[in-house]
């Protein structure tokens, strides 16, 4: 560390700012955003939140051996994108939810891919987003519309998507 006028100021060795994300979590009510937000943030599940409450959360990780200020914001939306500026003007990536035991869940997450490749078109610029099957632990729960998909697979994206993973906020 060095000084200059007293101030201090990142030398060799030291450690540089923290790189800042912004992280929007999207998909439709009931999807799991706060459930898998707060599992995230405290490494637990918790049943005692505000699932009706939007907020931003802040943490410190460390990504590839650097310190990086993390901040998630869980969205709200009411069913379908509502007044996406709030997100879509601060994020710098997106995870996209839905719950595998949900068919409208599943398809509601299109609006939401739809609206991010209009995003990265218009400000011309790529976005890291992520489709995330959530609730794995339900998936044997399962709603099919129509009863010609009711033999189907569970809702899952398929592997070579280079945007889905799925997972479960109740297993670690
Ligand atoms: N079985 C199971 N239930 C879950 C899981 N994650 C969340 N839930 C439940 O699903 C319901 C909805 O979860 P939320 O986290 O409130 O969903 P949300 O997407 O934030 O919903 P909104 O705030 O309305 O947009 C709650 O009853 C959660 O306890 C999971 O992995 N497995």
């Amino acid at each position: 560390m060095s000084s200059v006028f007293g101030k201090p100021r990142a030398g060799p060795g030291t450690h540089s700012a923290p790189l800042e994300v912004n992280l929007a979590i999207l998909g439709r009510r009931g999807a799991g955003k706060s459930a898998l937000t707060v599992k995230f943030l405290t490494k637990r599940f918790i049943s005692e939140y505000d699932p009706n409450l939007e907020d931003t959360y802040s943490s410190e990780e460390t990504v590839d051996h650097q310190p990086v200020h993390l901040r998630v914001m869980d969205t709200a939306d009411p069913d379908t994108p509502r007044n996406c500026e709030r997100y879509l003007n601060w994020a710098h990536a997106f995870l996209v939810v839905y719950s595998v035991d949900s068919r409208q869940s599943f398809e509601g997450s299109t609006s939401y891919l739809e609206l991010l490749a209009l995003h990265a078109k218009e400000t011309q610029r790529g976005y890291p987003a992520l489709l995330l099957g959530n609730k794995l632990d339900m998936a044997q729960y399962r709603i099919a519309l129509g009863s010609h998909r009711a033999e189907e697979e569970p809702l899952l994206p398929p592997p070579e998507s280079p945007w889905s993973l799925a997972t479960s906020s109740f297993l670690a």
